[in-house]
């Protein structure tokens, strides 16, 4: 089965070089004011020309208002929207007839009993993100480093399409793997030096976990 791979929170031409050079299926954009990883739109634009054809380009919003949601996709044309707020089903179900484009949701998760909270976007999410939830006092609803029991999607319905996300690296992109067997990963602050600093070469070494985790589990 095909793995689909998204490096979130890129802003340099030398991270985006490194994803695509890895095989990223997909490349994420911070439109949220506190994260270190923000970009604004045309940047986020000028960057994402190099993905074409070759990744997805994501844009990745928090409760995002009509106004600012119509400047992202006018200066930087992302293929996919990640809702990473509160957005309700209903907010989605607007935001993809807006603007004809497939809407991620993430949604946070600790324990089993979350998983409930995927009922009101099936058929209306193209995709879910599932990410740990935020510690305590963390400003960011996402790119925390923070990991959570990816045991808890082994109940999960095998026709819900999502990517898992919190935490990974290259040290533990193994374990996820073989625990929560997932169609798709995405990674930020794993492949970081710094808040907000992606690392060509750590970017280059995640994928070769990825690939030496796939290449174990095929053997
Ligand atoms: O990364 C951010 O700064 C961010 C800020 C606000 C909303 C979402 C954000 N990130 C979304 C992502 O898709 C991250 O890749 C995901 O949360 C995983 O991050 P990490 O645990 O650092 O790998």
């Amino acid at each position: 089965m095909a793995l689909d791979i998204k490096i979130c929170g890129l802003k340099t031409d030398g991270a985006m070089a490194a994803a695509l050079a890895g095989g990223a299926s997909h490349v994420g954009f911070i439109f949220f004011a506190k994260s270190p990883r923000y970009v604004e739109p045309a940047e986020a634009g000028r960057l994402r020309e190099a993905a074409r054809g070759k990744a997805l380009a994501v844009a990745v919003t928090v409760d995002a208002s009509d106004a600012f949601l119509d400047e992202i996709v006018a200066k930087m044309q992302p293929d996919m929207l990640q809702l990473h707020g509160s957005e309700t089903s209903e907010r989605v179900a607007e935001v993809k007839a807006r603007y004809g484009l497939p809407v991620m949701k993430a949604l946070p998760l600790s324990e089993a009993a979350d998983l409930e909270r995927i009922k009101p976007f099936i058929g209306i999410a193209d995709r879910f993100l599932f990410d740990a939830k935020p510690p305590k006092g963390s400003e960011l609803p996402g790119g925390n480093g923070v990991a959570f029991d990816w045991r808890i999607l082994a109940g999960l319905d095998g026709g819900v399409d999502y990517m898992l996300s919190g935490g990974l690296n290259a040290a533990n992109i193994g374990d996820a793997l073989r625990l929560a067997n997932p169609p798709g990963i995405d990674i930020s602050s794993g492949v970081e030096s710094a808040p907000g600093v992606k690392g060509p070469a750590l970017i280059e070494q995640f994928f070769r976990a990825v690939r030496a985790a796939r290449d174990n589990r095929a053997a």
